[in-house]
């Protein structure tokens, strides 16, 4: 796997596993937002249905004074309608705040809830202006109990909804659990302090003892005030409660619990002794009613708590997501950076670098490198693979250079610099081959040594350069007279040496003879007055008659040449073939 891909790889893996633990750590925050949204808005209909609770019990103050007073009193009917209004309001308030078909089935159970203790309520108001329709005198004590325990039975319907948001909101934030259960309870309290009231109504309107099962209910709803005091002093008791919270505890401890005993043990005396109260639901109702609605003063600075707790969870969860979302993106960010640099300082230069240096192994030097890196190592790699370029490059152009001289070299030591005629070795060698294709292919070939005459006298008389154009005169006069395949080469001081393929004695004689005139016709400048001509004498020898080897036709025509010499130069001496053996 090439560095390039492997780096890719890593990459990817880094980066996702950078996205998953973003995504997990976002998720968990976002979740964290949803259930303190959650909290809060479960806060809201928490209060929204112990207010609609609270509404429905507080509707039932002008009930019992409509059913304790007069039946065309209209300020009792004012009264009633007020807070039937006011209850009403409280029902759609939590009606809208409950989505009926969204939700899972218990929300949408508690909105049915709401609903039924909707038609509750306004049966229950129903039966109430029934009995409010009759004189006093027409209305018999049980049917007014039975009214006003119809209004207390709606009550209790709500308590579903309570719980399922109370819980809703615990869930959500489980440090809200305390608040809302004490809200919960204040909730429940003021419901029997006012059901205690209710209790005393039928009694207090007839001004007559109360009945057993009157007695009864007293005593079993005072029971109850009494565990729900004793439940929430428990918890609203523990140190940690805001001030707030305690104060208002503290104000229903001194108005209701303290202020109301005596009013309250007057009137059970009276409804146990002789029924002689010495007032009437309504006169009950002005003393008692403000000292017990000091309990939902407590209840609102409980869910206010609640509400400012839920909101600085929801703000500090959003503080936490957008800050977790900020270092995410720097994370991100300052990953795909690095990874861009590292892919551009580095990746990048080294395939680069990596490829120059390939190339650079096949003798290929143009591969372009990356520009100078900034960075030390990079800098380093880069600058080496520069100067390994560059080395090369040089040492291509000193290799061409020295082959070239070699060439050249070779060239010059196969020529005779005078004549530019090949010298004896290069005959040699080219003969050589020329006579072993003669064997192999069985043609004939002829071997002319030539010798220029008197020309030490010529050098001595007319000097050295003279000799040198003399040599030169005789060279062109060969190579003109030349066919094509012919070898011929200067063979040492003036001595010349021609090899002439498919050629037997006779022709050979005869072109030797041509050569010899040639010679001696053509003239050359030696700063004389005249120019100046020079004879040669020639020996010949033929393979036909003395055979292919190189020596032995070398020999023989050396010799028939030194006959043509002592025969009076200027001649040229076919080589007897008796001297070939
Ligand atoms: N100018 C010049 N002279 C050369 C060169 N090579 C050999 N010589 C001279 O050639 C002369 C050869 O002389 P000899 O061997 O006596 O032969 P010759 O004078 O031609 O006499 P014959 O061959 O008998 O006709 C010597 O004086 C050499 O110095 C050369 O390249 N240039």
């Amino acid at each position: 796997m090439s560095l390039s891909r492997l780096l890719g790889c890593l990459a990817a893996l880094l980066v996702v596993a950078t996205l998953a633990l973003v995504g997990r750590v976002v998720g968990t925050e976002w979740s964290s937002l949803g259930a303190s949204n959650a909290s809060l808005q479960a806060v809201d209909q928490l209060r929204l249905a112990l207010v609609a609770a609270e509404m429905i019990s507080r509707e039932r103050g002008p009930a019992n004074g409509a059913l304790g007073g007069p039946a065309d009193d209209p300020a009792l009917r004012q009264a009633l309608s007020a807070a039937r209004a006011r209850t009403d309001q409280a029902l759609a308030n939590l009606q809208a705040a409950l989505p009926v078909d969204a939700g899972p089935p218990a929300r949408r159970d508690a909105a049915a809830r709401v609903a039924a203790a909707g038609t509750a309520l306004a049966s229950a108001r129903a039966e109430v202006d029934r009995i409010v329709a009759r004189t006093r005198d027409e209305r018999a004590p049980q049917a007014i109990r039975d009214a006003v325990y119809g209004m207390v039975a709606v009550v209790p319907r709500l308590s579903a909804v309570t719980s399922l948001a109370a819980a809703e909101a615990q869930q959500a934030y489980p440090a809200l659990g305390d608040t809302v259960q004490l809200a919960r309870l204040c909730s429940e309290l003021r419901e029997n302090t006012g059901l205690l009231g209710s209790h005393f109504t039928a009694a207090l309107a007839r001004q007559q003892p109360f009945s057993p099962l009157e007695r009864r209910l007293i005593e079993q709803t005072r029971g109850r005030i009494d565990e729900l005091r004793f439940l929430m002093g428990i918890r609203l008791g523990a140190s940690g409660q805001p001030q707030a919270v305690q104060h208002a505890w503290q104000t229903v401890e001194l108005r209701y619990f303290q202020n109301m005993t005596q009013l309250l043990e007057r009137v059970i005396a009276a409804g146990e002794g002789d029924g002689r109260y010495g007032l009437d639901p309504a006169g009950f109702a002005a003393l008692y009613v403000p000292e017990m609605n000091t309990i939902l003063g407590l209840r609102d600075v409980l869910l206010a708590q609640a509400r400012e707790d839920a909101q600085t969870e929801h703000r500090r969860a959003m503080r936490v997501l957008v800050l977790v979302l900020t270092a995410s993106g720097a994370l991100l960010a300052v990953l795909g950076f690095a990874l861009l640099v590292v892919h551009r300082r580095i990746l990048r230069p080294l395939v680069q670098t990596t490829n120059a240096l390939r190339a650079l192994a096949d003798s290929r030097t143009e591969a372009p490198l990356p520009l100078q890196s900034t960075h030390e190592e990079m800098a380093a790699v880069i600058g080496a693979a520069r100067a390994l370029q560059v080395q090369t490059r040089q040492r291509e152009a000193l290799e061409r250079e020295r082959d070239g001289l070699i060439a050249q070299l070779r060239e010059q030591s196969n020529t005779d610099f005078l004549t530019h005629l090949p010298n004896r070795r290069a005959f040699l060698a080219a003969a050589e081959g020329v006579l072993a294709q003669a064997k192999r292919l069985g043609f004939d070939v002829v071997l002319v040594m030539l010798d220029v005459d008197n020309f030490k006298q010529l050098n001595d008389t007319l000097g050295h350069a003279c000799g040198d154009q003399a040599l030169i005169a005789v060279a062109n006069a060969v190579r003109s007279a030349l066919r094509l395949g012919d070898l011929a080469a200067r063979f040492g001081g003036e001595e010349f040496v021609v090899l002439l393929s498919h050629c037997d004695s006779a022709q050979g004689m005869r072109l030797a003879e041509r050569l010899r005139e040639l010679i001696g016709a053509t003239p050359f400048d030696c700063g004389t007055e005249a120019p100046v001509r020079v004879t040669a004498s020639l020996g010949v020898a033929a393979s036909d008659t003395h055979g292919p080897a190189l020596d032995r036709l070398l020999a023989q025509a050396d010799t028939a040449m030194y006959r043509a010499k002592q025969a009076g130069r200027n001649q040229v001496i076919l080589a007897e073939p008796a001297e070939a053996h």
